[in-house]
């Protein structure tokens, strides 16, 4: 288990360049699987999930090349199906969140999909169900072995047809458009999910030949094509990242610059930090934080209630962000209500927050009253546990505004979603070491 110490307290300031965005290279990656030529992909995260992912890709038979530090290209001509049902490809497979949208390619492709209960973050119940259920609407026929949670969908030609989704899952998404964009005739996908991350592999994929349309909207229309080509795709930068650093901005009263952010691409973000009381500028494409020597004071609503940040789909405000909303709202003024809608397990770090001194009351599981500090008490360092990335990450913002120096076990939690963290926190003034505990 590896350990960072943190000596907290200190301003830090300089720019940082969000790296590309791990939600979308998931999907993106999953992706060369429709193909027998060759997809060049760049601003690949160098992060845990995506180098499993990779890993995984080459043990199917995927020919990796990595052509510089974050571009690789990837060429599927010789898939070997016969990973699938080694125990390697269970090990593997179950290892992260992502390696579920390998299905929908395999299964449009070459008429069988398999995947073991997938790994990701223990923030609540993350079920399959939008997945699996979208295969079969397809035309799959679809097993499940309830002793090894071992998933599996064939179909010899898939058919399209219209579906309305159960929930917007992001990765169930994904997941369908895969496989409909080879499958025989049309698919309209309604209540599909919408993020950037899956308007990025809608425009990747029409790159290809596919035929979407509808990208950016809740309606996804599919018109099947016989094959697909190579093509070259640039991902986006990490809105979760840019938003986390938004936070350790404000949090530690340092300027920070959060260089190329794609603006048009961040949807509620600047405006839910807005709330909080921080002053976020677009210079550019460029964010620039001021230093907030003063502090931040959250708005009311306009009736003059408390304001509340909650979760939804995209153009909703992303569930991943609102652990480290939590996190900067101790030390605002004023006092926020976080509603985290979606997951049912992924507050309980507010433990921790409050072992350091912070005002929350934990309403329930998914809701939590912050009353901020308004930095009149500083929080005290300690040591932690990191239960999950966002929650890995706040209490690393945590930790860097504390006074004293703490401690933060697990953090393979946080290097499954953030590059080279500690070096570019130091780069920017942060006193972090990595401490190997092997
Ligand atoms: C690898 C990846 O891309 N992971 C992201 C993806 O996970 P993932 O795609 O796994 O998450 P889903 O979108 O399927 O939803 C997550 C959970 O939220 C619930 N749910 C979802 C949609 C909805 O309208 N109502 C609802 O209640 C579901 O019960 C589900 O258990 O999307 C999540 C929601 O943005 C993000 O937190 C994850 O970082
Ligand atoms: C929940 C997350 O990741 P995953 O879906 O990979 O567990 C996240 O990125 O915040």
């Amino acid at each position: 288990m590896g350990t960072f110490k943190i000596e907290g307290g200190h301003r830090l300031q300089g720019s940082i360049k969000p790296q590309g965005a791990k939600n979308e290279a998931l999907q993106i990656l999953c992706a060369v699987l429709l193909t027998p030529e060759t997809v060049t992909i760049h601003n690949i995260p160098d992060i845990v999930d995506v180098n499993k992912l990779i890993n995984l890709l080459s043990n199917l038979g995927v020919k990796v090349d990595q052509l510089g530090p974050n571009s690789y290209s990837f060429k599927a001509d010789n898939i070997n199906l016969n990973y699938l049902e080694s125990e390697q490809f269970k090990i593997e497979g179950g290892s992260l969140r992502g390696s579920i949208m390998i299905v929908g390619p395999l299964l449009a492709r070459f008429g069988r999909g398999y995947i073991p209960k997938p790994g990701g973050d223990k923030i609540g119940r993350r079920r399959l169900d939008t997945h699996f259920e979208g295969f079969i609407n397809l035309g799959a026929s679809f097993r499940y072995n309830r002793e090894d949670h071992f998933y599996g969908v064939e179909a010899e030609k898939l058919k399209g047809t219209y579906m309305l989704l159960d929930e917007a899952s992001v990765t169930g998404t994904a997941n369908v458009v895969m496989a409909a964009v080879l499958a025989e005739g049309t698919t309209t996908i309604y209540n599909a999910a919408c993020e950037p991350y899956l308007q990025q592999l809608c425009k990747m994929l029409n790159r290809m030949g596919a035929k979407i349309s509808g990208i950016g909207s809740n309606m996804l229309v599919i018109e099947g094509v016989d094959s697909l080509k190579g093509t070259e795709h640039t991902m986006l930068p990490d809105m979760i990242e840019i938003g986390s650093w938004i936070g350790l901005a404000a949090m530690t009263k340092s300027e920070l610059t959060i260089k190329g952010v794609s603006w048009d691409d961040l949807g509620q973000i600047p405006n839910v930090f807005r709330k909080l009381g921080i002053t976020v500028e677009q210079q550019g494409d460029d964010i620039h934080i001021p230093a907030h020597t003063d502090g931040y004071q959250i708005q009311k609503f306009i009736d003059g209630s408390i304001l509340t940040v909650a979760d939804a789909p995209w153009p909703g405000f992303t569930p991943d962000l609102l652990s480290i909303v939590l996190v900067i709202a101790t030390q605002a003024k004023g006092e926020v209500l976080i509603h985290q809608k979606m997951f049912e397990s992924r507050l309980f770090f507010v433990d921790k927050l409050i072992d350091m001194g912070a005002k929350i009351i934990l309403c329930d599981p998914h809701r939590a009253t912050v009353i901020g500090h308004n930095f009149k008490s500083q929080l005290k360092a300690t040591t932690m546990t990191s239960p999950d990335i966002r929650a890995g990450i706040s209490l690393l913002i945590a930790a860097l505004s504390a006074k004293g120096t703490s401690t933060i076990h697990n953090i393979e939690q946080i290097d499954r979603g953030y590059e080279n963290i500690e070096q570019r926190l130091r780069s920017i003034g942060a006193r972090i070491q990595r401490l190997d505990t092997n």
